[in-house]
């Protein structure tokens, strides 16, 4: 024997009602007795609350509402049966509609709507559609007939959520269905008490209704069938992966429910749960699918948790002082106040300092909780000894829950890093010793990234979703995004990282999506549409988005986006980035944003500052952490400077070689930034600064190679054409080093905390005679590495090395932020 219950939905239309119809078919063809149990048509009862109130308030109007309700009822009649079937239905209907009218006007007259009397008016939808139902089934050769609950459901007086007086229901039941030889349409959610009179049953009513009916006759299972797939993992609306659960434990079903999910009513639950009768949660319009079942095991194993719910206002009332310290009773006085003035509690906290007690309510309770509270502890607030009630709003709950969490360890460690990497405050915890639930409190501006984080850290271990936002889209923000869009189907394989490009800015224009924009385009077209660049705004647009897993790739030479660092690091937004400006400006901003991202435990990543795609920074890091001491560093860190001195053998004129170091893509956008010894000069003061030494720019000695009218120049053409008309400048230098059988290379070093940088001539004998190409070579001496340096060597500069550098930066940020 099966009870199923078809929602509002599935009976809301003659389409639906077609397809519900097939279901309840196909289980007569099944199973000896199957009972149904429906609702109202989608839209009735509210209909028939609203014209009650209307009639009520002296509103005409109510006619209106009642036309719309005869025109919903008739029509479906109407395109659900042939002319000549309808009548004998039609005639039954309308006297229920004239019933409800004589109800309406009634109402009209005394001018008031009582409890009584709207669970009279309510129970007239259920009546109608179980009619409808039952009259359409016979007719299509199922016999069916509508059973009107009132005559074995027996509740006490409690109009609007009558409580059910279950021994006499479930013997009126038992014996009502006794040797049942049709398929009975039962109207759900209402009931009647000693007298006869109409009562409801409140919330969750007709699910209710299947419970009671499963229960008394033992059903083998209950179905409710509805317009979703199941329980989901949590609210499709707002994290677009959620999933429908194949099973779940009673418990789990309440506790979901408890926090928001809106699952199933628990009480509902209630008479399945006494005699272990599964409910299933199936789709009207997806019967294939076999939905959710709910029983007495939690199933699934291998899920940690359920299901993530939340509830997206509640207000948190905390009190607090010294008076509730070991003093026995004070929970007490709270609690039965709170009770006397009939708030409902969502979540509870108290420290063991006992110095406070936080509870959440839902907004409509605060504000009686809140007095509830202040007159109770009035005398204790009047001494002194009680703080006043403090009110915190704007708030949203979020509950995980599963049993497979009881006694297995990492759970919450996973739940908390999941929204401490994701800058997510947490204003309260409550956990129960059931181990069913862990809840925490926070903002409800970060209900919608929290949701998501936490599906995808316990739903969807496969892949992890990283927001990327790119500013500066030039020779490395564009290489970058190549190498990307080459990468994604392995990162998304390999790594089960998804790089979902959420942001793009050059300095003409910006995009922001927090869907993603298609990678797949190129740059332009990405940029197509795209509104003028405003990075301040595109700073606050991507905390405003306030994404899971959000990192900012700075690709500009500009102090732009830099000026904004301190505030994205602590917003917990991760940062990498080629741009040295922010290590290589004063100590106290180097400093700053350091600290900023230790604080907020997200990453600042910069390895790129220093030889490109090189490792320099990270491994002088590793010396330094483990314990070495780092005693001189010489290198030749100018990719350009390199190539230009390494291929400048009196050949071709000094410009020349510059330019095609430009085009090789090895200089700075403006290559006098190479050439006058900055660019070396901003990475040795990095490397300074992370050997351990407090160096401001001004303490790095650069000998400057340009005469003054190159850097006097204008644009950049016009410094080419004085680099020129310097060429002889250049040649002497070189012909002079050639001579004594040298080579020119432009040296940093730091040695003894004192950083320079120079042009010098070497010989063979020098470590940094044989390089070509762009090559940089660092040389680390230090305590371990004394006699020989420790070296690294290679290409420098170039599009693809240092794009690839950052891109090795944001999957290890991305690894870091979804991993821990
Ligand atoms: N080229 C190389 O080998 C290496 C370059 N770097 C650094 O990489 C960074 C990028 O260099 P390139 O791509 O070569 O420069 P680029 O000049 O080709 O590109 C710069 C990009 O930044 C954008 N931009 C400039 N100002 C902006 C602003 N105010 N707002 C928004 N966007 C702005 C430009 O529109 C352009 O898209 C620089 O900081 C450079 O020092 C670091 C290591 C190696
Ligand atoms: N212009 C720089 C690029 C890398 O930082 C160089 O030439 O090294
Ligand atoms: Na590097």
């Amino acid at each position: 024997m099966r009870v199923l219950k078809f929602g509002g939905t599935s009976v809301g239309s003659a389409d639906n009602i077609r397809q519900t119809a097939s279901i309840i078919k196909s289980y007569q063809e099944k199973y000896d007795t199957t009972i149904v149990v429906v609702s109202a048509m989608s839209g009735i009862t509210n209909a028939l609350i609203e014209a009650g109130k209307k009639a009520a308030q002296q509103d005409e109007t109510y006619k209106e509402i009642h036309t719309t309700i005869e025109t919903k009822h008739l029509d479906t009649i109407r395109s659900l049966m042939e002319v000549s079937e309808q009548s004998s239905l039609i005639a039954q209907l309308k006297v229920q509609l004239n019933e409800i009218d004589e109800l309406l006007h009634g109402i009209f007259l005394i001018k008031e709507l009582s409890k009584r009397v709207l669970d009279m008016l309510q129970s007239y939808g259920e009546r109608m559609s179980s009619l409808i139902i039952a009259t359409y089934l016979t007719q299509e050769g199922c016999p069916a007939k509508a059973e009107d609950a009132r005559k074995f459901i027996r509740t006490d007086q409690t109009f609007g959520a009558a409580k059910v007086n279950q021994s006499y229901t479930e013997d009126a039941i038992q014996t009502y269905f006794a040797g049942v030889d049709y398929t009975p349409i039962v109207t759900g959610f209402c009931a009647s008490d000693h007298t006869g009179e109409t009562t409801t049953l409140g919330r969750g009513g007709s699910d209710y209704t299947a419970a009671i009916i499963g229960g008394a006759l033992e059903a083998e299972e209950i179905e409710i069938w509805t317009d979703v797939d199941g329980i989901m993992t949590t609210d499709p609306r707002i994290v677009k992966d959620a999933f429908s659960l194949d099973q779940i434990s009673y418990e789990e079903a309440m506790e979901l429910s408890h926090f928001g999910a809106k699952v199933i009513y628990p009480p509902t639950i209630l008479p399945a749960l006494e005699k272990k009768i599964p409910i299933s949660i199936r789709n009207t319009f997806n019967p294939a699918y076999p939905g959710t079942m709910i029983c007495e095991e939690s199933g699934n194993e291998e899920l940690p948790i359920k299901g993530i719910s939340s509830i997206k206002e509640v207000h948190l009332l905390t009190l607090s002082g010294s008076g509730l310290i070991g003093i026995p009773g004070v929970s007490s006085r709270l609690f039965s106040a709170l009770g006397n003035a009939n708030i409902n509690v969502i979540l509870i906290t108290q420290a063991s300092s006992e110095h406070s007690i936080t509870l959440a309510v839902l907004p409509e309770f605060a504000e009686d909780a809140e007095e509830a509270i202040t007159n109770e502890f009035s005398a204790e607030i009047e001494r002194g000894k009680v703080d006043i009630v403090h009110v915190e709003e704007s708030l949203s709950v979020i509950a995980v829950v599963g049993e497979n969490m009881k006694h297995t360890p990492g759970i919450s460690g996973k739940f908390f890093s999941a929204l401490g990497k994701n800058g997510i405050n947490v204003a309260a915890i409550a956990q129960g010793s059931s181990e069913l639930n862990i809840s925490v409190v926070i903002k409800n501006s970060d209900l919608k990234k929290a949701l998501n984080a936490l599906h995808e850290k316990f739903f969807e271990q496969d892949l992890n979703t990283i927001h990327l936002y790119m500013i500066g889209a030039g020779l490395i923000g564009s290489t970058l995004l190549n190498q990307i869009r080459q990468q994604t189907e392995f990162l998304q394989n390999d790594q089960k990282l998804k790089i979902r490009l959420a942001g793009l800015a050059n300095s003409k224009l910006m995009k922001l999506d927090e869907k993603g924009l298609d990678i797949s385009l190129s740059k332009e077209e990405l940029l197509k549409d795209a509104e003028p660049v405003d990075v301040a705004q595109f700073v606050d647009r991507v905390k405003a988005m306030n994404m899971r897993n959000s990192i900012i790739v700075d690709c500009t030479p500009t102090m732009a986006v830099v000026d904004h660092y301190e505030d994205i690091l602590s917003n917990s937004i991760s940062i990498t980035t080629p741009n040295k400006l922010a290590n290589s400006g004063s100590l106290a901003d180097y400093k700053r944003y350091q600290k900023a991202a230790n604080r907020r435990g997200v990453k600042f990543c910069y390895e790129t500052n220093v030889g490109a795609g090189l490792p320099v920074i990270s491994p002088l890091n590793d010396l330094k952490y483990s314990g070495d001491q780092i005693l001189k560093i010489e290198g030749i860190l100018s990719g350009t400077l390199s190539y230009i001195f390494n291929s400048f053998d009196g050949s071709v004129p000094f410009a020349e070689v510059v330019r095609t170091a430009q085009e090789k893509g090895f200089t700075e956008p403006d290559p006098r930034d190479d050439l006058n010894g900055m660019d070396v000069a901003r990475k040795i003061l990095i490397l300074a600064r992370e050997a351990g030494y407090a160096l401001e720019p001004s303490d790095v000695d650069v000998e400057n190679i340009l005469p003054q009218s190159c850097l006097d120049a204008q644009t950049v053409d016009d410094f080419y054409a004085e680099l020129e008309s310097n060429a002889d400048f250049f040649e002497n230098r070189r012909e002079q080093a050639a001579n004594e059988g040298k080579v020119l290379r432009f040296i940093a070093t730091l040695e003894n905390g004192q950083a320079s940088v120079n042009l010098e001539a070497v010989d063979q004998s020098h470590p940094f005679y044989h390089l070509s190409g762009s090559d940089n070579m660092i040389a680390f001496t230090t305590k371990r590495y004394l006699n020989e340096p420790l070296i690294i060597k290679g290409p420098g500069a170039g599009a693809e090395v240092t794009a690839a550098g950052v891109f090795a930066e944001v999957i290890s940020i991305g690894n870091y932020l979804v991993n821990g």
